[in-house]
């Protein structure tokens, strides 16, 4: 089956490449010819684990192309539409920009019988104005909400845990093209939930919102824990064990970035209050300002580890990608700490395995190195992003680079006995 796929970001490159090595011809395209340049060369413009080996391949079979001329999805019979839908610049929803100028450029080159399938996330409300204007062409809307994780894409689209179809006019064609799509996948017996478009979006938008929930709960957990004395990860590890509460997405820590969670509960709100029904998600407000205040905590106890002033104090960032296995960096809150003890006169020293070339696009004005020029002669080591590199460093072997062994295990990752036992001052975050 012939597919398209507008947008090769995080998602669409991933999409692209995961399909065309099932076996579909895919044409990805977007707007950023260095992006296409790269993708067509079978690099991959961002670092996924797998990613690189599934582009090659996929490429080398002739199933895989890139393009930045929309006039080569002409002829797909499926339109994926994975371009961004980042926070507005100047407020809380989404920008839907993108899918706008996606699906404008598109529609001159959709037939009648196409499916167009929207992956990005969106705002409750947006498939329904989208298929006014796909439908008079004679194709049809599809909303195929996307639940990939960054460090896992390749894995989870492959094999997703569910796979959930909005649809509309011309449902029954959509739901044979998506089956034909994704028949590896129903094959091995995935889930298939079919419903309205308002259902497949807000599936999305809520699953995100649950989980932020989560990882909020745990983390304003923390904060009690922080005055009480309590270990939340012991916490974690207890109320986990109830199977209805689970331990998945209780790790306390500095929080959660990306360019997922942050955005989509905001957009989410936002789109509550459009809706005149704010009321409903105003706790996500909360679970904001929760993720938010974990990040001044550990600025404010590295000042207090620091005698209360961090100027010209050597501060060893270990991490700046929002999680592992990523080089992600959008609304990290390992950037975002790094910059504000930087701001506040910090000798800052920040590195990562993979997420410096981002981190330095973002905040030029930050000094990065390696693990061992950051670790170096360093007053205190915070440790944001858990990248294996870094929760397994030999706490003996770093002792022997720093100037004072105090570190800030921003993730709770750290084996800290090993840690305590080399002589370091171990802090985790909701636990002493
Ligand atoms: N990153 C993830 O893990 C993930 C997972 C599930 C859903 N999503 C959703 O998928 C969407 C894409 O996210 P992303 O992380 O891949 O973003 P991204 O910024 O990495 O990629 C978006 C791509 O779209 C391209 N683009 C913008 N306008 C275009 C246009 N008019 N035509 C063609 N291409 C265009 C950009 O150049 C960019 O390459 C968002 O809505 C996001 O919320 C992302
Ligand atoms: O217990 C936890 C789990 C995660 N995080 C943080 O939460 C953020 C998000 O993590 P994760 O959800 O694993 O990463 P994403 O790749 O952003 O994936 C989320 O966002 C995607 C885009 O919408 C969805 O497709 C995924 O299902 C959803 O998990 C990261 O900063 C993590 O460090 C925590 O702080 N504690």
């Amino acid at each position: 089956m012939k597919l398209s796929v507008i947008g090769c970001g995080y998602l669409g490159a991933v999409h692209a490449a995961a399909m065309a090595s099932i076996g579909h011809s895919v044409v990805g395209i977007d707007v950023d010819a260095d992006k296409i340049a790269l993708l067509n060369s079978g690099r991959a413009p961002f670092f996924e684990p797998g990613l690189s080996d599934l582009l090659e391949a996929a490429i080398a079979s002739g199933n895989l192309t890139f393009s930045t001329d929309f006039a080569d999805a002409a002829g797909a019979e499926a339109h994926f539409i994975a371009v961004g839908t980042p926070q507005s610049k100047d407020g809380l929803s989404a920008d839907l920009r993108y899918v706008h100028s996606a699906v404008d450029a598109l529609l001159p080159y959709v037939a009648p019988g196409d499916v167009v399938v929207g992956k990005s996330t969106v705002p409750v409300g947006t498939a329904e104005v989208l298929a006014e204007r796909i439908n008079p062409a004679g194709a049809f809307l599809a909303w195929n909400p996307e639940f990939l994780r960054e460090g896992f894409a390749v894995e989870d689209t492959l094999r997703p845990d569910r796979l959930v179809y909005g649809v509309g006019e011309g449902a029954e064609r959509a739901e044979s093209v998506l089956d034909a799509v994704y028949h590896v996948a129903l094959d091995a017996q995935t889930p298939k939930i079919i419903a309205g478009y308002a259902t497949s979006e807000l599936v999305k938008v809520s699953a995100n919102a649950f989980l932020a929930t989560k990882i909020s709960f745990i983390n304003a957990m923390a904060e009690i824990a922080e005055v009480t004395g309590a270990d939340v990860v012991k916490l974690a590890d207890a109320i986990g064990m109830d199977a209805r509460i689970g331990r998945r997405f209780l790790n306390a820590g500095v929080g959660f970035g990306g360019g997922c969670l942050p955005k989509d509960i905001r957009a989410f709100r936002a789109r509550a209050e459009e809706l005149g029904v704010g009321h409903s998600v105003r706790f996500l407000e909360e679970i904001d300002a929760i993720n938010l205040r974990r990040r001044d905590r550990v600025v404010d106890l590295t000042t207090t580890l620091l005698d209360g002033d961090v100027t010209g104090r050597k501060v060893a960032v270990l991490g700046l990608a929002f999680k592992p296995n990523s080089d992600d960096v959008r609304d990290s809150p390992a950037v975002d700490i790094a910059s504000r003890l930087a701001a506040l006169g910090a000798d800052v020293v920040a590195t990562d395995p993979e997420a410096i070339g981002n981190a330095r696009r973002r905040e030029p004005d930050l000094v990065f190195g390696t693990l061992e020029e950051a670790l170096t002669d360093a007053d205190i080591v915070l440790l944001l992003t858990e990248w294996k590199d870094f929760t397994g460093i030999d706490p003996a072997w770093a002792a022997s680079l720093v100037k004072t062994p105090i570190i800030i295990d921003g993730r709770n990752a750290l084996p800290h006995t090993e840690w305590i036992d080399a002589l370091w001052e171990y802090h985790g975050l909701g636990r002493r």
